[in-house]
């Protein structure tokens, strides 16, 4: 199918003008995100080099459409490239290896450019280069969703392997003695790149929103301390799997761990001693959990545990344990053997009848019972 060069040409500057555009609005929003302001950049400098190579027809500047234009076209996938690495490390990153690539890709266009064909398969094959160099980048982002490492990874080869196709058409005609590229190979490159470019520009935004929304519940819903869910995870995490042992008629467990005379620890050894405490506690409490259990630090010296599908008896057990394993702990830390108890109030419901807030209540109630008859033990009251 044939296609209007000018018009895909046009359409391609268009689209990379505004997709730069769309990615400095994003850096306004987020200052602190500076690997927008480079990839809208890189988006515009992609446009202008467009645009230049595209004028080789009409201008008769091989300097300004061949030179500039490719050494603008090298530096596109480079900023990209470096947007990358300012987005994985969340600082300032050096443009050493940017000057570095690109003086070494002008040095040679220099004595290129008055030969187009050979300045373009050049250009292609760095272009290449620095897109295969990118994909396996983007898998080294681990804090990044899998899904869309693996996407942008796609699209990275994708555009990789479109540069090279390019290369090899373009020796190819150079076999053919043909002094530029057949504009139907020319309109097919634009419109890969066109696809690619949309693609690219779509994700970059969603993995800065996805990444920052994973911290956000990171820090809403999680102990920056113990790592443990926060109270607010607890109860988010807990109700669901509440509301689903109800429709079941399953039995369901809510046990809240207290620390006995933790302010002793904290007036002889000094909070951090405390929180290396609570840290190690922790540890204890949820490697003796199965792994649908809910475990939190509902407060200071406070954790809870949610057990789903537990008969009474499996509760006294994982209670007593839990007293046990606490106790019986010794606690290293920086040379002191420190020795810790717990006090231990659950409530066990047979049917899951009740609302969080009221297994909650009725567990405090039972800790309380457990603190007051003398700590290191375990209360279990029981409800339908
Ligand atoms: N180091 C440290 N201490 C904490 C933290 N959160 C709470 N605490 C301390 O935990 C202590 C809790 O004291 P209390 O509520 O009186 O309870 P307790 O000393 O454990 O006594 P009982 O509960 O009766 O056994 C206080 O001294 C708090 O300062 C924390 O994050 N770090």
């Amino acid at each position: 199918m044939p296609f209007h060069l000018p018009t895909l040409i046009i359409t391609v500057i268009s689209l990379n003008l505004m997709l730069g555009g769309l990615m400095l609005v994003i850096y306004e929003v987020r200052k602190t995100q500076k690997c927008f302001f480079t990839w809208g950049i890189s988006c515009f400098i992609f446009g202008i080099a467009v645009g230049l190579a595209g004028m080789q027809t009409y201008f008769d500047q091989a300097w300004l459409t061949i030179f500039v234009a490719d050494v603008l076209i090298i530096l596109t996938p480079l900023l990209l490239l470096h947007g990358l690495r300012q987005f994985q490390m969340q600082r300032p990153v050096s443009y050493k290896l940017v000057a570095l690539v690109l003086s070494y890709s002008a040095l040679p266009l220099v004595l290129l450019y008055t030969a187009p064909i050979h300045a373009q398969t050049f250009t292609a094959v760095v272009c290449a280069a620095i897109f295969l160099y990118a994909a396996i980048y983007i898998l080294t982002i681990q804090q990044a969703p899998t899904l869309m490492r693996w996407m942008l990874f796609l699209l990275f080869l994708a555009h990789g392997a479109l540069m090279l196709t390019q290369s090899g058409m373009l020796v190819q005609n150079l076999a053919l003695k043909n002094v530029l590229m057949l504009p139907s190979s020319f309109e097919w490159l634009l419109i890969g790149h066109l696809a690619l470019t949309t693609g690219t520009a779509t994700l970059f935004p969603l993995l800065a929103f996805a990444m920052s929304e994973k911290r956000l519940l990171e820090v809403t819903n999680f102990d920056e301390l113990t790592h443990m869910l926060n109270r607010r995870g607890f109860l988010e995490r807990t109700g669901l799997l509440l509301a689903k042992n109800r429709i079941q008629r399953r039995p369901f467990c809510v046990l809240v761990v207290n620390l006995d005379q933790f302010k002793n620890i904290n007036a002889n050894y000094g909070d951090a001693t405390g929180e290396e405490c609570l840290r190690q506690v922790a540890d204890i409490i949820q490697g003796h959990l199965r792994e649908h259990d809910v475990a939190a630090r509902i407060g200071g010296e406070e954790f809870a545990v949610a057990l789903a599908d537990v008969d009474r008896n499996q509760a006294e057990l994982i209670s007593y344990r839990l007293c046990d394993r606490i106790g019986k702990a010794t606690l290293s830390i920086q040379g002191e053997i420190l020795k810790l108890t717990a006090s231990i109030g659950g409530i066990h419901s047979r049917s899951s009848r009740c609302e969080l807030g009221d297994l909650l209540r009725t567990a405090d109630e039972a800790l309380y019972r457990a603190k007051s008859t003398g700590h290191n033990r375990f209360v279990l009251a029981t409800q339908a």
